[in-house]
This record gives structure tokens, sequence and C-alpha cells, in this order.
């Protein structure tokens, strides 16, 4: 019976892509990564698929509007470039594009997007330094990580996984970020399968 097939799309360092490869490599996480897609060229994530010997695309937004061309122009392109690869889930992983209704139409019930916030709380970019400021204002005393079904309502779809993330007395931005991104690397890998195997349930 042959592997489930990823496609991962990044616009970072893609240190969650590197979480992915490495579990699929250490037979933590059965499935295969067929594909890399990143938005941004110099995304260091494209970097660590070559490595990985994942083939790998760069699809930027800017010449379709430099052509007068649109997002769902954009969006509908982007999909079938997916597609064409017979994915079994799509993985958001610092995707950092809003994807509209015209490709989401295209993945009936199988994208998935790793989030650095609880739901319901700091939705869309900027999580962590959002919780972070709502920390310092006293507001809260925790955040947390989320891996949730991907809809058009922005970081609102059926929750997958969650994991809180405390904020200690003391901390710098930067503090929180480690923390959340060590809970990030392993939330992803385990909503990654729990979703596979909800799929095939
Ligand atoms: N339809 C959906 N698209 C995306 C989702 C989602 O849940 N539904 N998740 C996001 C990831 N994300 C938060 O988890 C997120 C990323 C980026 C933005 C945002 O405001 N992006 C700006 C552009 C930023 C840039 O290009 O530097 C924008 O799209 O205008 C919000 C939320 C992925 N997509
Ligand atoms: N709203 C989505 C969002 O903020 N995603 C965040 O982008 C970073 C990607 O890091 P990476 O490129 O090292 O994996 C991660 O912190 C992820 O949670």
């Amino acid at each position: 019976m042959s592997l489930p097939r990823l496609v991962v799309l990044i616009s970072g360092s893609g240190t969650n892509l590197q979480a992915l490869i490495d579990a699929v490599a250490a037979d933590r996480l059965r499935a295969t990564i067929v594909l890399v897609v990143s938005n941004k060229k110099t995304a260091y994530g494209l970097q660590r698929a070559a490595a990985a010997g994942i083939p790998t695309i760069i699809f930027p937004l800017k010449p379709f509007k430099d052509a007068g061309r649109t997002r769902i122009e954009y969006d509908i392109d982007l999909a079938q470039k997916i597609l064409d690869v017979r994915p079994d889930l799509v993985v958001l992983a610092g995707w950092m594009h809003i994807l509209s209704s015209q490709f989401l139409d295209r993945f009936p019930n199988n994208v998935m997007n790793l989030h650095p916030a609880l739901p319901g709380e700091f939705d869309g970019a900027e999580a962590i330094h959002r919780a972070f400021d709502a920390f310092m204002e006293g507001k809260i005393k925790r955040t947390g990580v989320m891996v949730h079904k991907v809809i058009a309502d922005v970081d609102r779809g059926e929750v997958i996984l969650k994991e809180e993330v405390p904020i200690h007395e003391g901390d710098r931005l930067e503090d929180l970020e480690t923390r959340i991104h060590v809970v990030e690397h392993r939330l992803i890998v385990a909503g990654a399968q729990k979703f596979l195997d909800e799929l095939v349930a």
C-alpha cells in the first residue's frame, strides 16, 4: 500500500518543514513529502527540501500582480500545480498568504495549518508577538499552538490538535518564540499523522 502524499507550503525558514522531513525519515510520520511550494524565492525551507531530495516550486504572487492578474488567478494556478502531484494532504507550514475559496474548493477537507496560538485567540499573522504583548499588559498568562483544518475564515477551521504554552515572568519575546517553536515542531508531526489517520478511517 503506497504512503499518503504530502505537499507542504512554506514562506520562510522551514523549521516546521524540517520537523516533517525528519519525522518521515525516522518513520515517525507514515507519509511521503512529494512537493514543497514557497511563495518566497529566499525561503530557506527551499534549501531544506532540496537537501532532502524533495521537489520544489517557487511560486511568488508578485509576477501575477505585475501582470495585472488577480490573487484568485494566482490561487487557481497554485491549486493546479499542487493537484498535479495528487496530494492526500496539503500542509501550511508558515505559509503566509490567505487562501481563497477558489483554492480551498479544490481541496475539500484536506488542507491543514499550523498556527502559533490557541483557537479563537490571535488569529492571523504575528500571533506570537501579539500574545507576548497581551502578556505584558497582564491580560494572559499562557498562549499556545494549534493545528487546524483550513477554511476560508482564517484560523477558524476545526481544531485537530492544540497545546497550551506558558509565558513566564521575565520572559523576553525570544524566550516565548523558542518555547512555542519546540511545541510547533512536535505538533505539526502529530497533527499531520492524526489528520491522515482520520482521512483513512
Ligand atoms: N483561507 C485561509 N488561508 C490561510 C489560513 C487559514 O486558516 N485560512 N491560515 C494562514 C496562516 N496564517 C495563520 O495561521 C496567516 C498567514 C498570513 C496572514 C496574512 O495576513 N497574510 C497577508 C500577507 C502577508 C505577507 O504576504 O507577508 C495577506 O495574505 O494579505 C494571515 C494568517 C494561511 N492561509
Ligand atoms: N499564521 C501562520 C503563522 O504565523 N505561522 C508561523 O510561521 C512560522 C513558520 O516558521 P518556519 O518557516 O520555521 O516553519 C511558525 O512559527 C508558524 O507557526
